[in-house]
């Protein structure tokens, strides 16, 4: 089970959450989030995934480049055209897709083959960061060749409920404001829970 963190922008917290080794670390480039990254980060072993909202090429392919980032994380109504482009750029592609009470599975088709993940998060009145969860058991209509992350208000209270969950495709979780102590510093004690939780199941 892969573990993103996302939403990291401050130093010392992103070589504090380096040493508990997460799969994925997420940095936002929207500039209305309250997890806005302009500084620059650290050289740390973890692969970044660089979080976009109405995001152009020229604008996702300058970051990938400024940030040496691995994954582009495409969070909102983007086209599998630009799933592609970005593709071509070597960097691995993770499709969002917000979850209300239902979720148009047929939405996901024109992404299979152009996207490495697809990600479901909670739809709300913003694009992400909401701390809220979906109803999981939707997923179980899942019939896609794509693995996918579960994003959307993850905590060390709902973990042991999704964790039990049995799901086709589902390879990782993507935990962040749940954990937070302020925008973008994480409380890395409570994600060391959350890791032993994790990787504990997974040796299970
Ligand atoms: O966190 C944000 O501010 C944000 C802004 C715009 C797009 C995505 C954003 N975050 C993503 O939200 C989900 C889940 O967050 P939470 O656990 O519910 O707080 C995660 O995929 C982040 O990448």
């Amino acid at each position: 089970m892969k573990i993103k963190v996302c939403g990291m922008r401050d130093r010392e917290n992103i070589l504090a959450l380096e040493s508990l080794k997460p799969d994925m670390m997420g940095l936002i480039f929207y500039p209305k989030s309250p997890r806005f990254v302009q500084n620059s980060i650290p050289d740390i072993s973890v692969p970044k995934v660089g979080v976009f909202v109405h995001a152009s090429f020229e604008e996702i392919k300058a970051k990938v480049e400024e940030y040496a980032l691995a994954y582009v994380q495409l969070h909102s109504e983007e086209t599998p055209e630009l799933a592609e482009r970005v593709k071509s750029l070597g960097v691995g592609v993770i499709k969002a897709f917000g979850v209300d009470g239902d979720l148009d599975f047929s939405k996901l088709e024109e992404f299979e083959g152009s996207v490495d993940y697809f990600l479901f998060d909670t739809k709300g009145d913003q694009y992400g960061g909401h701390g809220k969860a979906f109803d999981w058991s939707i997923l179980n209509k899942y019939q896609g060749k794509t693995p996918y992350l579960i994003a959307g208000g993850i905590d060390l209270e709902n973990i042991d409920q999704l964790l039990s969950l049995k799901l086709s495709g589902w390879k990782g979780i993507d935990v962040n404001s749940r954990f937070e102590l302020s925008p973008a510093i994480k409380d890395i004690q409570a994600l060391e829970k959350l890791f032993n939780k994790v990787r504990n199941l997974a040796q299970a």
